[in-house]
């Protein structure tokens, strides 16, 4: 009998097509292995009506697929596939991420509900309402549009889809991924790609990251065979710049990132102010052929947007958050 890789996966239809991407690209090169999805539910999924950053991070969508990791029993998994942009910049001890690979467009995009005419974030009204959870995607829209107001979305992207689409619910629009929705054959729903100025994508965003057991040296060996290098060195000064800042998913911290076929990664970063009245960018462009100098471009480029203001940007929303407890 041929050995069987576990693979571990939430079980909402995006974590389902990003793991079943990982598997058929392991199958590519591991013929004879078979590759099975294993699938859980996990708290984050659970929690659909509160914001995501009154949980204080986002191992909430990790942990129970981590102790199946850990597990010596017949339902172990040997790996677990996440969207990146989910995975915390610092995991738990024992456990690494042993490949990045696949980004899909990294964008944020716009999804004006069907029944509305508007094209783009520069014609909706402006009392529209707009849909989404993300201190990064609010602060923002709210320093280029502070006109439009926001609404918290929960749930998977079919739920928030179908509450976009409730008259009852009353928002104009909501912003979203991009990669979520072009996996999961959504596309046609996308209104308009936002980018610089007006929405920077949170780190990682549209990249798969792949989590194992930091020991299991024969998983590492598999993944080593499918890791996409661009996209890794691209992610991994992105995670660098995030780790830097001790930004986790509540902070309000944007990114727009190159690799030119040369190695030269371009990434213009901006943080936020949650009320959307200040910000600090920076941009930094050099080549990067190694992790390390990967990681040496994003402190470089946390530097950059320290000397710019984002330090006392942190600082602030450190604070706020303290005082909300
Ligand atoms: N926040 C949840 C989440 N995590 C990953 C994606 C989409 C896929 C990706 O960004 O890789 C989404 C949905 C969204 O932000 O619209």
């Amino acid at each position: 009998m041929s050995k069987t890789i576990r693979i571990g996966s939430r079980t909402s239809k995006l974590a389902v097509v990003q793991a079943e991407i990982v598997a058929a690209t392991l199958k590519a090169q591991f013929p004879d292995y078979n590759f099975e999805i294993v699938t859980k539910t996990t708290l984050g999924d659970n929690v659909q009506n509160k914001a995501l950053y009154s949980f204080g991070g986002k191992s909430l969508w990790t942990s129970e697929l981590e102790e199946l990791l850990v597990s010596t029993e017949p339902e172990s998994i040997d790996m677990i596939v996440h969207s990146l942009k989910d995975v915390p910049t610092n995991l738990p001890d024992e456990f690494k991420i042993g490949a990045i690979l696949d980004r899909a467009d990294p964008r944020d995009v716009l999804v004006v509900r069907s029944d509305l005419v508007y094209k783009s974030l520069s014609e909706l009204p402006p009392d529209s309402v707009i849909g989404t959870s993300s201190v990064r995607r609010t602060a923002q829209l709210r320093r280029r549009y502070p006109q439009f107001q926001f609404k918290v979305v929960r749930g998977n992207i079919n739920t928030r889809l179908a509450k976009l689409e409730d008259p009852e619910q009353g928002y104009t629009c909501l912003i979203l991924a991009a990669a979520g929705l072009l996996r999961i054959d959504l596309g046609d729903k996308i209104t308009q790609y936002l980018s610089s100025p007006d929405v920077l994508y949170a780190v990682g965003q549209g990249a798969l990251g792949v989590e194992i057991n930091k020991g299991d040296e024969f998983t590492q060996t598999l993944l080593d065979k499918v890791r996409d290098m661009p996209t890794t060195l691209v992610c991994t000064a992105e995670r660098s710049l995030s780790n830097k800042l001790e930004s986790g998913c509540s902070v309000p911290l944007g990114v727009q990132s190159i690799i030119s076929p040369d190695s030269v990664v371009t990434i213009e970063a901006c943080i936020t102010s949650v009320d959307g009245k200040e910000v600090a960018t920076g941009k930094l462009r050099r080549t990067v052929k190694t992790e390390e100098e990967a990681e040496a471009f994003g402190e470089d480029l946390a530097q950059l947007l320290i000397s710019q203001g984002a330090g006392t940007i942190l600082e602030k929303i450190n604070y706020d958050k303290l005082s909300e407890n």
